[in-house]
């Protein structure tokens, strides 16, 4: 399933525009990470693909067909959506949770709850585990489940917002190294939001780096902006200039000896 942004743009009603003329395409089984500061209309771009948002100009298509043309409810339930903070129900075990949209859409309880359990195994987590309420899980848990419930209907488009933003660094790089993992299994098409530039290049195949108003300051793959940085935005962004990003090597003892900026050992080369 690819997905298409042909020439969209959005203002809202308040007359703020936070999106203008953006187009891009990413292939099935792709990850796009569309990243940039805050209100540059990543979500509004990424709900667009569900119908979350309608753009006042321009399509949006998956595999082809407008999403305009599409039954909403069945579009929304069609793609998995991970929100930002997980949006569990607290009210609901874990369980059923993740068996929400499968019984919505005729899965018997039995069976769905057998899938989910099986999900979350997918997902790394206990199936024990489904017998809490979100409240009884840690926070990366919690962002867990939510990816469990989001593949729940086998949806062939996942939408990400900000999936991993309120967890701690090292669940974090926990979470993303496991979606990596499970993209790789998976094949996924999937839209992901985050303004962590390095969650971006982990995670992305495509990444879209955006200014205010939804401008595209430059697309192309990690290597691409890595390489060749559009403008001193990008440049600022991506922290060309971070130690971390300016590697070299050493030569120690006949080893090639990778260090970063501030001359701290960081690898070797192989
Ligand atoms: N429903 C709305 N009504 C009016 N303006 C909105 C609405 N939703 C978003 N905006 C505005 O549109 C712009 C883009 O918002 P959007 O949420 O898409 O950005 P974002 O890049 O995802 O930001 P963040 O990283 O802060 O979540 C912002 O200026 C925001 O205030």
């Amino acid at each position: 399933m690819g997905i298409e942004f042909r020439d969209v743009g959005k203002t809202y009603p308040d007359g703020t525009v936070a999106v203008t003329g953006f187009s891009c395409s990413i292939p099935s089984h792709r990850t796009l990470a569309l990243v940039g500061t805050s209100g540059s209309g990543k979500t509004t771009l990424m709900r667009m693909v569900n119908r979350m948002v309608e753009p006042t100009t321009g399509t949006v298509l998956i595999d082809d067909r407008d999403v305009h043309e599409l039954e909403k409810v069945a579009l929304r339930r069609s793609i998995g959506y991970v929100p930002q903070a997980g949006g569990l129900l607290p009210h609901r075990r874990v369980v059923d949770n993740v068996a929400t949209v499968p019984v919505l859409t005729g899965t018997t309880r039995r069976a769905a709850r057998t899938a989910a359990l099986q999900l979350l195994e997918l997902v790394g987590l206990d199936p024990a585990l489904g017998k809490r309420y979100p409240a009884q899980l840690s926070g990366g848990q919690q962002q867990r489940v939510a990816v469990a419930r989001a593949l729940a209907a086998d949806p062939n488009v996942l939408l990400m917002d900000e999936p991993f933003g309120a967890v701690d660094p090292i669940v974090r790089r926990d979470l993303q190294d496991q979606l990596v993992q499970l993209q790789a299994e998976l094949g996924k098409t999937i839209v992901l939001v985050t303004h962590d530039i390095d969650e971006a290049f982990k995670l992305g195949d495509q990444v879209v780096i955006l200014r205010t108003g939804g401008i595209v300051a430059q697309t192309g793959t990690p290597q691409e902006i890595l390489a060749a940085p559009a403008d001193d935005f990008v440049r600022d962004f991506v922290g060309i200039g971070r130690a971390e990003r300016s590697l070299q090597t050493v030569d120690v003892d006949g080893r090639n000896i990778v260090v970063d900026g501030s001359g701290r050992p960081v690898g070797v080369l192989t």
